[in-house]
């Protein structure tokens, strides 16, 4: 659900108390919130989010990811409540302090677009953009216009744009306003995968070169993957668990290693490129991975930070490492520990030099191996996907 249209929601607090908000020195986007919907639903979470990176809010269908976002941008009033980004504090009951959703330097970004459509892409952006005293602008109109890579859209009218554009423009002028934080709700949910593939280096570039931090819902694993730096799962309106992507992608106990795109992720750096084979040479705590190199991908630089993924179902155990294979991956590993994974397959946790790596296996494979917690083996990995 996206959370447009929220005025009715705060208008009954609203006015209640206004007052010019303290500073808190603690960095983190701290949060407590109770929001009551209808009556079988609350929203009941006290967590503190990196105060930078993107920060993945992750559930099924109707666990609050939403009402969590109207909390934090006062698009719904806990009650109780304390929304503190980065030390600036936008609720604080204990301290009688609410400011309203216009005074919150916040910037949001919709499943669709919703863009003045009277007005050119230009007037769009200027029209955020005008709300910010020139003394609280940290990001320019150029920089958010070359950042989105819309300059050629400026004098065009929303109507005339695809879904792609549309979004970019969105997040445009939601960077325009110099947000403190931002807040995107399944902001590629309405585009196709071809669209989505597009726009997905654009987050990546934002995250680089603008010290924004973002609050981002999805349902995609793969976006998780991707871009976020920390999850935050919801379950039922709490927060089941939160940190690292890496470590959550590989806990068994959580539902990111439920389903067919269950996967690990691997921060390595790249140490050299065959480029006869066009492969890159990954090293990470591990081992070194062979990856492929996209065609049409930019040549990365020595050195330079490489995010792997590796799907469970792409790797494959065995006793003795197999040197007439076609798998250029055959890692030393030791499980970790063994679960359940339908009636008919099991997911191993594997350390690989201090990484997880999951497997899955069929549940007569790990019989045949007779897996166990702290078994030496190794593990064949056929695909290693390059994140960025
Ligand atoms: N205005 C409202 N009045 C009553 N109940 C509401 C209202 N808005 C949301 N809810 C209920 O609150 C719960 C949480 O909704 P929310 O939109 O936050 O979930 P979500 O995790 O974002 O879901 P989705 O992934 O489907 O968008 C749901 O059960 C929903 O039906």
């Amino acid at each position: 659900m996206t959370f447009v249209a929220a005025s009715a929601d705060v208008s009954s607090a609203a006015g209640q108390f206004e007052s010019d908000s303290p500073a808190s020195s603690a960095p983190g986007v701290a949060v407590r919130a109770r929001v009551e919907r209808g009556t079988d639903f609350a929203l009941d979470v006290d967590v503190t989010l990196a105060g930078r990176g993107i920060t993945a809010i992750f559930g099924a269908s109707g666990c609050g990811k939403t009402t969590l976002l109207r909390a934090v941008a006062g698009l719904v009033r806990p009650q109780p409540g304390r929304v503190v980004v980065n030390g600036d504090v936008w609720q604080d009951d204990a301290q009688r302090v609410w400011r309203p959703t216009h005074r919150r330097p916040l910037g949001v970004v919709f499943q669709e677009a919703s863009l003045f459509e009277h007005l050119s892409v230009q007037r769009n952006l200027d029209f955020g953009r005008r709300r910010v005293p020139p003394a609280e602008r940290r990001v320019s109109l150029e920089q958010a216009i070359d950042l989105l890579g819309i300059a050629a859209l400026l004098g065009r009218s929303p109507a005339g744009l695809s879904g792609g554009e549309r979004q970019r423009v969105a997040i445009a002028r939601a960077l325009a306003t110099s947000p403190r934080l931002l807040l995107m709700d399944e902001p590629l949910a309405a585009l196709d995968a071809p669209r989505k593939a597009e726009l997905l280096p654009y987050f990546e570039r934002l995250q680089r070169e603008l010290d924004i931090p973002v609050c981002y819902v999805t349902h995609s694993l793969d976006e998780v993957a991707r871009l976020a730096d920390d999850v935050l799962l919801v379950d039922a309106g709490r927060a089941v668990s939160h940190g690292p992507t890496a470590e959550l992608m590989t806990r068994m106990d959580l539902s990111l290693t439920q389903g067919d795109a269950a996967s690990a992720l691997i921060d390595g750096r790249l140490e050299a490129f065959d480029a006869t084979y066009r492969l890159m040479h990954v090293h990470f705590a591990g081992g070194v991975l062979q990856c492929l190199q996209a065609p049409g991908t930019p040549e990365r630089a020595l050195g330079q930070r490489v995010r792997l993924r590796v799907q469970a179902r792409d790797v494959s155990l065995t006793l003795a490492a197999a040197h007439d294979t076609s798998i250029l991956n055959v890692l030393p590993a030791t499980v970790r520990s063994i679960g359940d994974d339908g009636p008919a397959q099991t997911l191993v946790a594997l350390d690989v030099g201090g990484s997880t790596l999951l497997a899955r296996v069929t549940r007569k494979s790990a019989d045949a191996l007779q897996l166990k917690p702290g078994q030496s083996l190794f593990a064949q990995l056929k695909g290693v996907a390059v994140l960025d």
